[in-house]
């Protein structure tokens, strides 16, 4: 895939049928931890300006834990998990209350999906998500989506609505995301450095990850910072799913392509939806290990994982689950699905398909991972 324009990518956004926009906490509320009536009322026309004109969107807000703190008596965003979700448990009403009466305005209907991290690992429940998600745009509904932070448990927790609004955009098969903030762009440092420059276009999103020096959360209500917004334009961009950043205020204008904030180029075609869960949202129970011979093809994007190129296998796992791709030196090339028990593979590796007919029978001349289900990460 060649890369193209920033004039094509903008375009590709202002053509977006399905969008999936994502605003952080610090744009919605007040450092006091209340709703920010007029901030979530102008995000609202913005997006709902968009659905009257034909486009289907689902908004992924968080605010639920700084529009909740305030009314609970907290001066600050509290720091202990369950103060934050009893203070997300007050603000989720809040949020909905407002976000239902706002787009009312527009005779427009919302309808809230709360999400766990354990519902984008597991494929039924990631295609569940995926189910309801369609028919309520189907519908003409707003699905207004954030993590299910009252219940969540601490150890499997996005935290952060980032990554999340990125799997979101590939369970709906999103053509566009669209992540505001509290600032205009992403800078090469954090914006209060003096050396920090804004940029326009991000061609390759791997090459920014390097490149660009990222920070915290600086607002107070917000949790990942740019950190977790860059992951979540590497997910989308390596999806096959432009990305604009930008700040709230500028909602219109990015929906509409125009050139505001940073605006990052898909990087991959995008894969069907079941790859897609492959490659970002199943969680890893192993790891295969490869050659550099394997490496290479595994690169190429068109082999399958053969048993002849691999050089061990770790953890535990079945067939058909989720498992990395690892070089020698431990980086990760790929995910797929196991084609054989983690128990069966020692047997089988560095044998040719030959060899492994002869030796172990025709149920194990078959690759380790099919390419149908392997995605390059
Ligand atoms: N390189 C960078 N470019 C832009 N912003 C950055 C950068 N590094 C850190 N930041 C900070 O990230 C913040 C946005 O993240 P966050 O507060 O989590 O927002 P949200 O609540 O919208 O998710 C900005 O206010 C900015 O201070
Ligand atoms: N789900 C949480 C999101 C927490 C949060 O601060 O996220 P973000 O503002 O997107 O960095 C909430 O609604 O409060």
């Amino acid at each position: 895939m060649s890369t193209p324009s920033q004039a094509q990518v903008r375009r590709s956004v202002a053509q977006a049928q399905t969008m999936v926009v994502k605003v952080g906490s610090s744009s919605l509320t007040r450092p006091s931890g209340h709703l920010d009536a007029a901030k979530l009322e102008a995000l609202v026309a913005s997006v709902a300006a968009n659905v009257l004109s034909g486009a289907r969107i689902v908004l992924v807000s968080s605010g639920a834990i700084a529009a909740g703190f305030g009314p609970l008596g907290f001066a600050e965003r509290p720091r202990d998990v369950a103060t934050q979700q009893a203070a997300a448990s007050v603000g989720q009403g809040l949020l909905m209350a407002r976000y239902e009466t706002a787009f009312a305005r527009y005779g427009i209907r919302v309808g809230q999906i709360l999400i766990t991290a354990e519902d984008t690992i597991r494929a039924a429940q990631y295609r569940n998500a995926r189910r309801t998600l369609e028919r309520l745009l189907d519908l003409g509904v707003v699905p207004i989506v954030n993590e299910n932070d009252a219940l969540a448990s601490n150890e499997i927790r996005f935290g952060d609505n980032d990554r999340l609004s990125a799997l979101v955009a590939n369970i709906v098969r999103a053509d566009a995301l669209v992540l505001l903030t509290d600032v205009d762009a992403l800078y090469t440092a954090p914006p209060g450095r003096p050396d920090a420059r804004r940029i326009g276009y991000v061609p390759d999103v791997i090459a920014a990850l390097r490149d660009v020096t990222v920070g915290g959360s600086t607002s107070g209500v917000g949790t990942g910072g740019m950190v977790t917004k860059l992951e979540a334009a590497r997910i989308a961009a390596v999806s096959g799913v432009p990305v604009v950043l930008t700040s709230a205020a500028n909602a219109g204008p990015a929906m509409m392509g125009d050139p505001v904030g940073t605006v990052f180029a898909p990087v991959h075609d995008r894969g069907s939806s079941r790859r897609l869960w492959i490659g970002f949202a199943a969680e890893p129970r192993g790891t295969i290990v490869v050659d550099d011979g394997a490496a290479r093809a595994v690169r190429g994007g068109r082999a399958s994982l053969l048993a002849a190129g691999a050089l061990e296998a770790r953890g535990e796992f079945s067939a058909g689950d989720p498992v990395w791709v690892d070089a020698e030196d431990g980086t990760h090339l790929a995910r797929g699905l196991s084609g054989y028990d983690s128990e069966e593979i020692p047997q089988m590796l560095g044998r040719n398909t030959d060899q492994l007919r002869r030796f172990l029978g025709e149920a194990y001349a078959h690759p380790l991972i099919h390419r149908d289900n392997l995605v390059l990460v």
